[in-house]
């Protein structure tokens, strides 16, 4: 199961990111009340960490118990551990430093420094999802999991490419047509570093919520093809879906391009 695409349109990217931290802080704070721990998967790239930004600046992010909240990452740029290029490492900046947060539930990839290539990184990154997901069967042996080797993802974070791609998983490259396993080593990405980890576009379509935040019009292209309907191999960002939603928060700038159907569907509701 999963759901059509939803479009959220806002004036500037500062607005967009506003919104993002606010859905998300909401969000948060709502499968806490219904389950203690809530799970989000971060992204890489402006507008993922301008998002993360905001929600450390905006004061209700105090309403999200954050000890108790899982971070995984969609992808990673295979760097040592510390490299500022890291997704991980921008994400501290922006965000996990400074809120209280419970380093057993910060699930980053791994590094150059602890790998010997990007395929010995995912590999692993594969192992500890696997372990987080009958890490809750045992909490809670009736959980529905979508895929028994995954947890469940409530909110799963986007950004997209100027050629559509999603995290690491790049149009007609390998990471974008692999199926079988949750994650997958990137050994010749177009965008730079050529070495990355990726979560797969399955696992990517287990979580309950997908959220694609894009900005400007250098983008505005691989919208319009990712909502009418393209192929994901060509246009990867067109199959990334939620179970239960799918999110599309864009600005103006990005909108330029949208079909026409899909320009008055703004869902402020934020469910
Ligand atoms: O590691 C990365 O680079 C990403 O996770 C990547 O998928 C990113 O989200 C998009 O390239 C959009 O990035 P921008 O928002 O910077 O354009």
């Amino acid at each position: 199961m999963s759901a059509e695409p939803k479009v959220s349109i806002h004036p500037s990217q500062t607005s967009l990111a506003a919104a993002v931290a606010a859905r998300l802080i909401t969000r948060l704070v709502d499968v806490q009340s219904d389950r203690g721990t809530a799970t989000v998967v971060l992204t890489g790239g402006s507008m993922g960490t301008a998002a993360l930004e905001a929600v450390a600046e905006s004061p209700a992010h105090s309403a999200v118990d954050w000890a108790n909240v899982h971070f995984w990452w969609g992808d990673e740029r295979f760097l040592g551990t510390n490299d500022p290029d890291r997704n991980a490492v921008q994400a501290r900046g922006a965000l996990l430093d400074h809120i209280t947060v419970d380093p057993d539930k910060v699930h980053e990839f791994g590094s150059k420094d602890e790998f010997p290539d990007e395929n010995a990184a995912a590999l692993d990154y594969a192992e500890q999802l696997a372990a987080a997901a009958r890490a809750e069967l045992d909490i809670d042996a009736d959980a529905v999991q979508p895929d028994p080797r995954l947890p469940r993802f409530d909110v799963l974070l986007l950004g997209v490419g100027p050629d559509a791609h999603i995290a690491s998983l790049f149009p007609e490259m390998a990471g974008i047509r692999t199926k079988g396993t949750t994650t997958v080593g990137v050994a010749d990405a177009p965008k730079p570093p050529p070495q990355r980890v990726s979560l797969t576009l399955e696992t990517i379509n287990t979580a309950q919520e997908v959220w694609l935040s894009v900005s400007g019009s250098d983008k505005a292209g691989a919208v319009g093809l990712a909502l009418a309907g393209a192929g994901h191999v060509q246009v990867p960002a067109a199959g990334a879906r939620g179970v239960r939603k799918t999110l599309w928060l864009i600005d103006q700038d990005a909108a330029q391009k949208l079909p026409g159907r899909l320009i008055d569907q703004d869902d402020e509701s934020g469910d």
